[in-house]
Formats: structure tokens, C-alpha cells, sequence
């Protein structure tokens, strides 16, 4: 059952008016918990500090809880937030702790930003259950739930408003609930928090949405967009994912015409993006990351409603690995030389520049493809810190050039591959999957993808 408190300091039917809310909420008066300290939980528990002095960090990672507590900051390659973490923790506006019941019991704003992740195709929501019935068993009249994790559409209207009724015993209108998408790239958090883009809110009613107005309107810089409920706010956040995907899945379908087309894609999809009503993206090994290739299970596994192009889309990204290495394949023979005897590298496992995060990363699926069909195989990384796949040894961008390569494969386009000692190598083939390089830097046997230079 919910903890009894001398004073309410929720926001959720406050009988102060806006402004002495505001002033509330900036002056520490308005305890905030934020549940998951990962890539995108600790940046924004940072800025939510920042904005309200009075921030609890959860996570269930006991070495998260601590280093956030004592001022450290365990997520890599977010500038600014060691400087945040630490200077937050020293002044009292951010703590941490493990003790999500506890935490919430001394919250009036939860903010629930932890993994959401697919399995078998199917979403994986056990941690936002976890997290969600924590912040119930501590819930008070008078408080706000905010959901920032991606989820499917309708999982804020039939799963957590349950689930916080069912824990403390409070019905929905005692306390808010929103949905608040989190629209950040890893990498430059902080400043997509604070306002690089719209914040999205959507309430369980009136008064949910107008708190979580309020509550954004002094987080970000940028424009709050209220829209009818919750799960029309999620819609948004999956619908831009799934966007994506599809129009990746466009760009890349397009390439493997190249050969028979004759042109070079690429170029003629910057052409084409010239007038307002095309907006093609960039042809690739493959789509990674834990967003991206998931969201549309969110809506394919879901429904029942049918859902062709989504599943399409999928299988046109996910075949985008095998198509890299075929297209190496060929480009060898054209020179005669024969996959199965070639020393090869592949130049990135990360799923993105900058990002160490290789989930559903294309480099790894074109590495572990190579360990199957190439002589040697090593993988060269300067960011990603986990382990290649089998078969494949991990070699640094300084050690490479020791290596005899007969090919090599880029598909993740690191800043510090514009230092790649191409001239070191007597005879390499090189596929650029990310368009990083120019045949001048190379002096070597370019092949890009989409260029149509192959038969496919
Ligand atoms: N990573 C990205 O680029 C973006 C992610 N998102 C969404 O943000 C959400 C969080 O993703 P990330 O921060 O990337 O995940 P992450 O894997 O980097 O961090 C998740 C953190 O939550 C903690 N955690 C797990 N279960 C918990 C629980 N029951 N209670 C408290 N803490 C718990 C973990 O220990 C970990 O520290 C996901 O829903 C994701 O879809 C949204 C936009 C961008
Ligand atoms: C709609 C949108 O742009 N969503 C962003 C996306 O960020 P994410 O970190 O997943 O990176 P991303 O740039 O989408 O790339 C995903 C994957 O797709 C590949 N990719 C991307 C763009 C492109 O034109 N071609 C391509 O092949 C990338 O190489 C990468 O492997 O997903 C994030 C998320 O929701 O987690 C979201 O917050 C970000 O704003």
C-alpha cells in the first residue's frame, strides 16, 4: 500500500496555480524519480535535475546506483554528462539508489525510462513492468507517471495504468499518467533533451497532459506537443521509427538494383531528394541498433491487423549483411581472386559512428558471415569494447596495417577510419558500405554499395 505524506508536493490536481507549480517544480519542491540509468535514463535524470534540483536515480545495476551517487558516470560517449553527473551529485540535485519502492514513495513525478526490448519477434516489456510496479507499490494521490520508454502503441491504456492501479490501490484521476517519447540519438543526448527537438506528451487526461506540459516546459527549450492520450503519443514515437526503417528499406532495395540499373544509386537518390516530397535515405549493410530493427515488432507482433510492408521492409534490411559479403564476393572474382582464400577486415561493428553498441549491429553480421567463407578474418573497432564474433579477431586501426589484407569491408564509418593506412596494403579490395571514403584516399580497388559497378 501507498506511504501516507505530511504535505502533498504532487503536481496532479495541485490547488496552486501554474505558476506557483512552475515555481514548485524549479525550486526542488517537486521530488522527481527516474527509473533506468542507461544511455538515455542517466542524461535525462541529469537535465531533470538540472531542472527541478530534487532527482532520485534508479536502477537495478547496483554499480550504476553507486557510481551515479557518488558522481560518477557510467554511460560512455555522452559529452558534457561526466561534468553534469558530477557537479549534480555534488550539489544534492541527483542521487541514486537501487530502492526503487523507496524512491518512489518520496517522488511525486516518476519518470520510467528503462529497456524495452524484443524477443522472438515479440516485445520484451518485463522491465517496464518491474519498474512500473515499483513506482506503484510507492504511489501517492496527487502524483504523475511519465513513460519515456518506446513501447508498443495501447501499453500505457491496457498494461501500466493496470499495473499502478493494481499496486496501490489508486484508480487513474488520483494520479497522471503520460506518455513522453524520448527522441534522443546516443551520442548527443543532452542536447536533444534539452530541446533539439519537439517533446511529445500525451496524457491519460486533462490534467495528466497539462502536467506533463508543465513539467517539459521547463526541461526542454523546444516546443511541447500535447496530443490526445497516451497512446496517440506513442504511435508517434514507434510511427518515426518505423519510417525509418521502411525508407531505409526503400534506399536499400534500390541499391541491390544498381548493377542491373547501371547508375550509381546514391547519386541518383541525392538527385532525387532535391524537391521537398522525397526525402530517400542512405543505402547501408544493414540497419542495427536496439531501436531501429525492433520497433516494428512492436506493431507486427502486436496486432492482428496485417502488416506486409513492415515485414517486408525487415527482411529487405536484414538481407542487406548477406548482400555486402556477395557483393565483396564479386568484386574479388572480378579480380580473380576467390573469397575462401582471402585474409579480410571488416572496419566497424558498432551500428553506428561513435556509438559503442553492436545490436543487431550490420558489421557483426557481415564478420560472422566472412568467418564462414573467408580464409582469416579480423575486425577492427576503435569504440565497440565487446568481444567479435567467433572466428573473427579483434585487431587495432594501428596493428592492421601489419596484417597482409586481400579485402577489406567498411560498414560502420568511424571517424578515426579517415586514418586507415590504405597505402600499407599491396593489394586490397575495399567495399565501403558507408560511402566514407573516395577512390583517391584509397589507392585501391574501390567498390561502394549501389555504385553499380557489380552484376547485382
Ligand atoms: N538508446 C537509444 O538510442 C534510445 C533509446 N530509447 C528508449 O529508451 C529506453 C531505455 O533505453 P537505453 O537507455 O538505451 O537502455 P540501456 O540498456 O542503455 O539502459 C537501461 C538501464 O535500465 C536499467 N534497468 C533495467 N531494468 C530496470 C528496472 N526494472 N528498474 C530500474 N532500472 C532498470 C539497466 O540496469 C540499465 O542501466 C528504451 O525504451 C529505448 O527504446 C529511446 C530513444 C533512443
Ligand atoms: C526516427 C529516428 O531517426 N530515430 C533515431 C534512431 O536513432 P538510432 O540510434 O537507432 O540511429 P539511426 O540513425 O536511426 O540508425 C539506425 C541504423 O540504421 C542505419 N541507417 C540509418 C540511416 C540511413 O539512412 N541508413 C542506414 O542504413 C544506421 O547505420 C544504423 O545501423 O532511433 C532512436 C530511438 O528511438 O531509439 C531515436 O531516438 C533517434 O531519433
Amino acid at each position: 500500500m501507498s506511504s501516507q505524506r505530511s504535505e502533498p508536493t504532487g503536481l496532479y490536481g495541485a490547488d496552486a496555480d501554474e505558476p506557483a507549480q512552475r515555481r514548485a517544480f524549479a525550486g526542488g519542491a517537486v521530488p522527481v524519480a527516474v527509473y533506468g540509468l542507461g544511455k538515455m535514463g542517466l542524461p535525462l535524470a541529469a537535465v531533470y535535475a538540472e531542472a527541478s534540483g530534487a532527482v532520485t536515480g534508479v536502477d537495478i545495476d547496483p554499480d550504476v546506483a553507486e557510481a551515479v551517487d557518488a558522481g560518477e558516470c557510467p554511460v560512455e560517449g555522452e559529452p558534457g554528462l561526466p561534468e553534469a553527473v558530477e557537479r549534480l551529485a555534488a550539489d544534492g540535485s541527483l542521487s541514486a539508489t537501487t530502492d526503487a519502492v523507496d524512491a518512489a514513495s518520496e517522488a511525486s513525478v516518476h519518470v520510467v525510462i528503462v529497456p524495452t526490448l524484443v524477443s522472438d519477434d515479440r516485445p520484451d516489456l518485463s522491465a517496464l513492468e518491474a519498474a512500473v510496479r515499483s513506482v506503484g507499490e510507492g504511489l501517492d494521490a496527487g502524483d504523475t507517471v511519465i513513460i519515456e520508454s518506446t513501447v508498443p502503441p495501447r501499453t500505457c491504456r491496457d498494461r501500466v495504468a493496470p499495473w499502478l492501479e493494481a499496486e496501490s490501490g489508486l484508480g487513474l484521476g488520483e494520479f497522471g499518467l503520460a506518455f513522453c517519447p524520448e527522441r534522443t540519438m546516443s551520442g548527443r543526448a543532452l542536447e536533444d533533451i534539452r530541446g533539439a527537438h519537439p517533446k511529445v506528451v500525451g496524457g491519460a487526461d486533462d490534467e495528466s497532459t497539462r502536467v506533463a506540459e508543465l513539467i517539459y516546459g521547463g526541461i526542454t527549450d523546444a516546443e511541447v506537443y500535447a496530443v490526445s492520450d497516451p497512446t496517440t503519443a506513442e504511435c508517434v514515437k514507434v510511427f518515426e521509427g518505423l519510417y525509418r526503417d521502411v525508407n531505409i528499406a526503400l534506399a536499400n532495395e534500390l541499391a541491390t538494383l544498381a548493377g542491373e540499373f547501371g547508375v550509381d544509386v546514391p547519386e541518383a537518390i541525392e538527385v532525387a531528394n532535391t524537391q521537398p516530397f522525397c526525402d530517400i535515405h542512405d543505402p547501408g549493410p544493414g540497419v542495427g541498433g536496439h531501436c531501429i530493427p525492433y520497433y516494428p515488432y512492436f506493431v507486427i507482433s502486436e496486432f492482428e491487423g496485417a502488416t506486409p510492408l513492415l515485414e517486408t521492409a525487415r527482411h529487405v534490411n536484414e538481407y542487406m549483411p548477406e548482400y555486402t559479403v556477395e557483393r565483396a564476393t564479386e568484386a574479388l572474382a572480378d579480380r580473380g581472386r576467390d573469397l575462401a582464400e582471402v585474409t579480410a577486415a571488416v572496419f566497424g561493428l558498432a551500428y553506428r559512428p561513435g556509438v559503442d553498441e553492436t545490436r543487431a549491429s550490420p558489421g557483426v553480421d557481415v564478420a560472422e558471415l566472412l568467418a564462414d567463407r573467408a580464409e582469416t578474418v579480423y575486425a577492427v573497432d576503435p569504440v565497440t569494447t565487446d568481444s567479435p564474433p567467433a572466428g573473427v579477431e579483434r585487431v587495432s586501426l594501428d596493428d592492421i596495417e601489419a596484417r597482409e589484407l586481400d579485402l577489406a569491408v567498411v560498414t560502420t564509418a568511424h571517424e578515426a577510419f579517415e586514418s586507415i593506412p590504405w597505402k600499407a596494403f599491396d593489394d586490397v579490395v575495399v567495399l565501403d558500405g558507408r560511402r566514407q571514403f573516395d577512390g583517391d584516399a584509397v589507392g585501391h580497388p574501390l567498390v561502394r554499395l549501389g555504385d553499380g559497378s557489380g552484376e547485382n
